[in-house]
């Protein structure tokens, strides 16, 4: 389906006709178009080609192929059905669409326990071997939804708590980076959703001693997260931002904290507020490419004023996307992207009557080699809260230490 009705809803799963449909982000802001995904193979492609990314939505994408695929074997009855064996199979082949990111193989490994608890390798995939993934399936995209408007109003509850403790008062500004919103889950969204509650529920009008006045995308380079779904969700919920590049965030935080205008804007950064792919035991955190700089640019403006006064840096994540098997951040693979996101740019023609059809263009001399990290570790000593469904958000003990695993 291809229009212009402007949707958030990342992920269509009819859970009576069993159909499953994902809006392709590669569109967005310039068109809303939905592709079907009937099988493991689909989903492998459109999550490699990053047509549905988030940590949590491709964790959740990659749940409900299982299903379809399963289902099309069911229905399939006259040819051979397959075994469990190949089903499992298939199952570790699309872990592999992107490594980083820890829910979709914590869902797909969630999947194949489940199943080979009721059936041998050798058995054929049945009903009730759909019927198994189907429920689980149902509840993840279910929990997460619940998940991330709690994690909504901890991170709202953290942020009220710690201006009150600051004794700050007036207009606020947050930062963000990549797309951690409704696009990148089943909704609401994590970094995205804390933001989404505390303007809504700190506000000026609602007569708050402080309020969040805007909010700072940032592009996200090289595949523009930021500028291209984030600043479309902003602009959905009507919640005032402004869009920056990457290399922006210390000079805008510079020139807010010395009460001089960015624009016509006065209101200071207080928080920078990410998502994550990876949380590890000792709470280093991979996300986006960006993220760890952020990380470094608020610790640097914290140590040049008075430490309560100023920036904290915050992580929003569903506990699905903590990694107890891994130590710390050195133990995370990072996945490598290919050359071509950072050396050319893609995207529809933008015509003076509409929206042309896609186009390439270059910007960097051809052949150029190229390092394209997806992701980066943000060491967890500078990271100041993290901010799950749990009630109690994480923060650091005296020792510097998050303790995670409670
Ligand atoms: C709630 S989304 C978590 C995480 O996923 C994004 O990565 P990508 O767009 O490459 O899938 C980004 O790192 C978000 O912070």
């Amino acid at each position: 389906m291809t229009g212009d009705a402007k949707t958030l809803q990342a992920i269509k799963f009819d859970r009576d006709n069993i159909t499953l449909d994902i809006l392709d982000q590669l569109l967005i802001p310039y068109a809303t178009k939905y592709i079907s995904i009937e099988s493991i193979e689909d989903a492998f492609q459109a999550i490699k080609l990053m047509q549905v990314r988030g940590a949590p939505a491709i964790a959740i994408v990659g749940a409900f192929s299982i299903v379809m695929e399963t289902y099309s074997n069911l229905k399939k009855s006259q040819e051979k059905s397959r075994t469990i064996d190949d089903l499992v199979k298939s199952i570790h082949y699309l872990i592999t669409a992107r490594p980083t990111a820890v829910n979709l193989s914590n869902a797909c490994l969630d999947i194949e326990k489940l199943i080979l608890k009721e059936f041998k390798k050798e058995d054929s995939v049945d009903q009730h071997t759909f019927d198994i993934i189907y429920q689980y399936s149902v509840a993840l995209y279910d929990d997460d939804l619940n998940n991330n408007f709690k994690i909504g109003d901890n991170g709202l509850r953290y942020i009220t708590e710690t201006l009150k403790a600051q004794n700050f008062t007036g207009p606020f500004s947050i930062i963000t980076i990549c797309n951690t919103g409704s696009l990148a889950t089943s909704g609401h969204g994590t970094a995205l959703g804390i933001i989404r509650t505390v303007f809504n529920k700190l506000s000026k009008d609602a007569g708050e001693k402080f309020w969040l006045d805007h909010v700072y995308p940032c592009e996200t380079r090289p595949y523009n997260q930021g500028a291209r779904l984030t600043t479309y969700e902003l602009n959905y919920e009507g919640i005032p931002s402004t869009l920056i590049c990457d290399s922006m965030a210390s000079s805008l935080i510079s020139t807010l904290s010395k009460q001089r205008k960015v624009k016509n804007l006065i209101a200071p950064v207080k928080f920078i507020i990410a998502g994550a792919d990876r949380i590890v035991e000792n709470g280093d955190t991979a996300n986006k490419i960006g993220t760890f700089q952020l990380s470094t640019i608020a610790n640097y403006f914290n140590s040049n004023s008075d430490k309560e006064s100023g920036i904290k840096f915050i992580i929003a994540a569903p506990r699905t996307t903590i990694d107890f098997k891994t130590k710390t951040g050195d133990g995370i693979i990072i996945e490598e992207r290919p050359s071509h996101e950072l050396t050319t740019l893609n995207g529809p023609v933008l015509t003076n009557n509409g929206v042309g059809g896609k186009q390439t263009v270059g910007i960097a001399t051809p052949g150029i080699d190229v390092w394209n990290p997806a992701f980066d570790v943000t060491p967890h000593e500078l990271i100041d809260c993290i901010v799950t469904e749990d009630e109690n958000v994480f923060v650091k003990n005296s020792k510097g230490e998050f303790n995670l695993n409670v």
